[in-house]
């Protein structure tokens, strides 16, 4: 039966041939007007989308409707997320559910709907597709709880031109390597702390090598950095003794994290049943309300001391917050709003690299003594680098694409479609969710051959006509509304990995285990990664 389906849609479906980057797309077409479904074509659709389906098409037909989409049953589903905690195991379930229901695929979560696109090409036509300002899917219990408080949205949970306005100031200062280099001192400066703390922290190790629990070092080193650059002062996360104020801010953190998994609750709980279950989104609150609460502290000190700056008559420079204070583009409501928000986005998602990449380099080590004497070759042994120096260094960079194809922060991406599109042959009205399958394209072995395999060497470009570039991996997503932060994780991470490896070869323990990825909102190490830290001289 399922041969004959896949015959009678191979028929009806042509499959476009698959073109790479640039080709092989189904064209983006325009709704046709009463276009009609196939006669049969429910039944024929079964086998639609099953790996081996043809990909796209329905063309000379006519696109098929949502309702011959495939997919896994509303209540399985339910069973899926919250009885068998399948929020913390989003990624392998989009692996499952496309090996099941084909690269695009159909599922119901609570009130919402959303239909899946796990394949290279069809993600690269939605976002190619995009307008001047796409929206992102899932952000209504965010843009609520701004509403109730009174608060503005950063540029996460921003639309329309309230989104346009703030990317567009944000843009000029941060999207481009060249415009976050400048930050290199102050990240330098973290990151000698990072290494003095590594030192102590081995000191203190029996085997005065092995440091146990990376994590939560990388954690308090990304929190520095991106905070360093964001308010333009330092919190002491990687001191002996952590200030009672920051301590009390990593603690908010703390709680900002397990807010993605009880904001993903809180968004799939309808709000006539928040009565009968109040938890959700009482704690997405309280969260909220301490991150805005922490930002506003810190944005309000920088502005009492520019204030005094001003009031001395001094000419008045700085970073990100003193320009977007100068240049009044943005109110004081958006300047928290995106400080609580960028320090939301930049502290979790750098650690958990920045965590991966340190245990992929212990597991691997003659990737890792590559990726040394490239450094020692290029930029010697103790030159602390610069953004500019990065270049010089492309296995650095290689093993952060390559730790990101295989740990990718976000597992899938969403957004909301503007327009009636046509994907995979399937009509996708205006409004409907979508979500983008980062994690079960990274792991094709058609996008990336041997896809299980830690290979930083895949993404080295073979002179300048040779561009590796891959819609199968698109960690910091794509287009007008990829991360803002990109260039900052970058920088954090680059630096970070070329000084690590210049102090010390980094091994596995006897506590190092075979660590598995886990989803809480993003993906992170499932277990704490103990590595030892060998001092190279
Ligand atoms: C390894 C680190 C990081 C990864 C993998 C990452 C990934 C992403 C992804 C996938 C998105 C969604 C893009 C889309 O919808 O197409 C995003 C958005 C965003 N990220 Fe990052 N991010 C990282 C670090 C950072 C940092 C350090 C910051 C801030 C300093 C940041 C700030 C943001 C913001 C503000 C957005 C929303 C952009 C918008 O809607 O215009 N991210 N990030």
């Amino acid at each position: 039966m399922a041969l004959l389906a896949r015959i009678l849609q191979a028929r009806l479906s042509p499959a476009p041939e698959r073109g790479g980057l640039r080709g092989g797309c189904t064209p983006l077409l325009p709704r046709r007007e009463g276009a009609r479904l196939p006669a049969g074509a429910r039944a024929e659709d079964k086998g639609a989308g099953r790996p081996g389906a043809p990909r796209a098409g329905g063309r000379a037909q006519g696109p098929r409707s949502l309702a011959a989409m495939p997919g896994p049953r509303t209540l399985a589903n339910l069973v899926e997320f919250f009885w068998k905690d399948g929020f913390s195991r989003i990624h392998e379930i989009q692996q499952k559910h496309t090996r099941e229901y084909g690269r695009i695929f159909k599922s119901h979560f609570g009130p919402q709907f959303v239909v899946s696109v796990a394949d290279r090409d069809l993600v690269a036509q939605v976002l190619r597709a995009e307008g001047a300002a796409p929206q992102r899917a899932n952000m209504g219990s965010w843009k609520e709880y701004r509403d109730l408080r009174g608060r503005s949205t950063g540029l996460i949970s921003a639309e329309g031109d309230q989104w346009l306005k703030m990317r567009s100031v944000l843009r000029q200062r941060i999207l481009k390597p060249k415009d976050v280099a400048p930050f290199s001192g102050e990240i330098n400066q973290v990151i000698a702390d990072l290494i003095k703390r590594i030192y102590f922290l081995k000191n203190q190790a029996e085997d005065g090598e092995t440091v146990t629990n990376i994590n939560d070092l990388f954690f308090k080193y990304s929190m520095e950095g991106v905070a360093t650059i964001l308010y333009e002062s330092r919190l002491g996360c990687l001191e002996s003794s952590i200030p009672q104020p920051t301590e009390d801010y990593i603690q908010a953190l703390g709680l900002m994290f397990s807010m993605f998994r009880t904001s993903m609750y809180a968004g799939a709980i309808p709000r006539w049943l928040r009565p009968l279950v109040p938890k959700p989104w009482r704690e997405f609150c309280r969260s909220w309300d301490g991150l805005f609460k922490f930002s506003q502290i810190h944005v309000d000190n920088k502005l009492k001391a520019i204030q005094c700056q001003m009031d001395r008559g001094e000419r008045v420079r700085g970073g990100l917050l003193t320009c977007l204070f100068l240049s009044q583009e943005l109110t004081l409501e958006e300047i928290y709003a995106n400080m609580t928000e960028m320090l939301l986005a930049g502290v979790d998602t750098t650690s958990f690299t920045l965590s991966w990449a340190v245990y992929l380099l212990a597991r691997h080590p003659e990737v890792q003594q590559a990726v040394y004497r490239q450094i020692v070759k290029n930029l010697g042994e103790r030159h602390v680098p610069t953004g500019a120096d990065v270049s010089k260094v492309p296995l650095v960079r290689a093993l952060l694409k390559e730790t990101l194809r295989l740990f990718p922060v976000l597992p899938g991406n969403g957004r909301v479609t503007q327009e009636d599109l046509v994907v995979g042959g399937y009509l996708i009205p205006r409004g409907t969710q979508l979500a983008l399958c980062h994690y079960a394209t990274s792991y094709e072995d058609e996008n990336f051959p041997r896809a299980k395999e830690f290979r930083p060497e895949r993404w080295l470009r073979e002179g300048h006509l040779h561009r590796v570039d891959n819609f199968g991996s698109i960690p910091f997503g794509y287009g007008v509304r990829s991360c803002i932060g990109r260039r900052i994780a970058e920088l954090e991470i680059h630096l970070a990995v070329i000084q690590l490896l210049q102090h010390f070869e980094i091994r596995t323990s006897p506590w190092t285990k075979t660590v598995h990825a886990k989803t809480h909102g993003l993906l992170m190490p499932g277990e704490p990664i103990h590595v030892r830290f060998v001092n190279r001289k």
